[in-house]
C-alpha cells in the first residue's frame, strides 16, 4: 500500500475524553482517490490532519511508500514540511496581489527559472486554465479558483494530495462537476489522494474507495457499490442511500432460505444471511428504495405519503396498512397523487440484514383477538 493508516487516534482532551479519532485503519494504493466521508464532528478533520503531521497521532501508525511518518508506539513524528505532502482546504487562499501563473509557482522558488516555467505552463494545461495565466485570481470565477489551487498544490509533485471539502463555498450544482473534473486531473498526474467531504454525490463521483466515519470510528472502508449495497453497519446502511429497516424472518425453504417481510416473500434472494444468524431467524432487513417495484399486479398495496421528483423517476414514501414505511424509485411517467394506494412487490438483489433493534409488537396470531 501506497498510505497505510494502521489503528490511528487522535486526542484533543486527556486519555480520559473520547478520542476524535478512534483507531482508524485503510490504505490506498499508488494513485488511488480515497474519500472519508461523515456527519459533521465525526472526526473526518482530525484523521486527515493526522495524516498530513498537523496533528500527532496519540495511537498507530502513519507510512508513506512504506516509510513511517507517524508512530506512537516508537515516538515518531515527521514535520509537516517533510513530508512532502500537498494540501488543499475550504478557503484556499489565493495571493491576490500575485497572477495567476505566479500563484501556481509560489511554491517551486527552489526550481531553475526554465522549469519553474515549463511545471506552471504544464499545472495549467492540467486544469484548463492557460489562458488565465496573467489574470488576477479576482477576475476568476470561484471554480476557477479552486482549479488554481489545486494547480498549486500538485505543482510541486506531492506524493500525496490531501483536500479538505474544497468545494464547499461553491454551489451544489457546480460541486458535483468540479468532483468529476478533480478525478480526471487527480488520475492524469497519478497523484494519490485523500479527501475530506460530508457530501456523498462528491464522495461518489471523486472516490475509488470511500471510508464512512461515525463519532471517531472508520465504519467501512470500500467501493461505493459495496457502500450501498452491503454497507457493514445500520450507520452506514442510514448513511449512504435511501432506505428503511423493515422486520423480517428469515426460514428455511426448500432451496434454501426466504425471507418473510410486511409486504411480502424474497424468494431464491442471493447472498442471505442463514435463519440461525439470528435467534427465531428474526431480523431487520434493509429495503433501499430500488428495491421496491411498483406493481399494480401486486397483491401488496401502499399509500404513497410523500412524493419528490426527480427527472426520470419519483421518490415515493409509501406506508402499508401494517404501518411499515417503505421507499419506492418509481419511473416518472408512473405519475400518482398523494394518497393514493399503488401495488408494490419486493426486488432485493442483495439481502442486507442486522440484528432486530427493537422487540417487535406481538404479531397478530399472538394477540387474544387473533
Ligand atoms: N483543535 C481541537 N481541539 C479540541 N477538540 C477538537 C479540535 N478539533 C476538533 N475537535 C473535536 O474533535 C471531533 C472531530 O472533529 P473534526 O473536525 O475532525 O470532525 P469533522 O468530521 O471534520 O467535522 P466537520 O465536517 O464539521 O468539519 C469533534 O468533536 C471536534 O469538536
Amino acid at each position: 500500500m501506497f498510505l497505510q493508516v494502521e489503528s490511528v487516534t487522535v486526542r484533543y482532551g486527556g486519555a480520559d475524553a473520547r478520542p476524535a479519532v478512534d483507531s482508524a485503519s485503510f490504505g490506498l494504493a499508488a494513485g488511488e482517490i480515497g474519500v472519508l466521508i461523515g456527519p459533521s464532528g465525526c472526526g473526518k478533520t482530525s484523521l486527515l490532519r493526522a495524516v498530513a503531521g498537523l496533528e500527532r497521532a496519540s495511537g498507530g501508525r502513519i507510512a508513506v511508500e512504506g516509510r513511517t511518518l507517524d508512530d506512537a508506539t516508537s515516538g515518531v513524528h515527521l514535520a509537516p514540511e517533510d513530508r512532502r505532502i500537498g494540501m488543499v482546504f475550504q478557503d484556499y487562499a489565493l495571493f491576490p496581489h500575485l497572477s495567476v501563473a505566479d500563484n501556481i509557482g509560489f511554491g517551486l522558488a527552489h526550481l531553475p527559472r526554465a522549469e519553474r516555467q515549463a511545471r506552471v505552463q504544464k499545472m495549467l494545461d492540467l486544469v484548463g486554465l492557460a489562458h488565465a495565466a496573467k489574470r488576477a485570481p479576482h477576475q476568476l470565477s470561484g471554480g476557477q479558483q479552486q482549479r488554481i489551487a489545486l494547480a498549486r498544490a500538485l505543482a510541486p509533485e506531492p506524493r500525496l494530495l490531501l483536500l479538505d471539502e474544497p468545494f464547499s463555498s461553491l454551489d451544489v450544482d457546480l460541486r458535483e462537476h468540479l468532483a468529476q473534473e478533480l478525478r480526471a486531473i487527480l488520475k492524469a498526474s497519478g497523484t494519490t489522494a485523500l479527501f475530506v467531504t460530508h457530501d456523498q454525490l462528491e464522495a461518489f463521483a471523486l472516490g475509488d474507495a470511500i471510508g464512512v466515519m461515525h463519532q471517531g470510528r472508520l465504519e467501512q472502508w470500500g467501493d461505493a457499490y459495496t457502500l450501498y449495497h452491503r454497507p457493514a453497519t445500520r450507520f452506514v446502511a442510514r448513511f449512504i442511500g435511501h432506505g428503511v429497516f423493515t422486520p423480517a424472518e428469515i426460514v428455511a425453504c426448500a432451496h434454501g432460505p426466504c425471507v418473510h417481510t410486511p409486504f411480502g416473500e424474497l424468494d431464491d434472494p442471493a447472498e442471505c444471511p442463514l435463519p440461525d444468524a439470528y435467534p427465531d431467524g428474526q431480523c431487520d432487513l434493509l429495503l433501499r428504495a430500488d428495491d421496491v417495484i411498483h406493481d399494480d399486479a401486486s397483491p401488496v398495496k401502499a399509500q404513497i405519503e410523500r412524493k419528490a421528483f426527480r427527472g426520470s423517476e419519483f421518490l415515493y414514501t409509501l406506508r402499508l396498512a401494517s404501518g411499515e414505511q417503505v421507499m419506492a424509485h418509481v419511473p416518472s411517467h408512473h405519475d400518482h397523487a398523494v394518497g393514493e394506494w399503488i401495488g408494490i412487490r419486493p426486488a432485493v438483489d442483495h439481502v442486507v440484514t442486522f440484528p432486530r433493534d427493537v422487540p417487535p409488537a406481538p404479531a397478530p396470531h399472538h394477540t387474544a383477538a387473533g
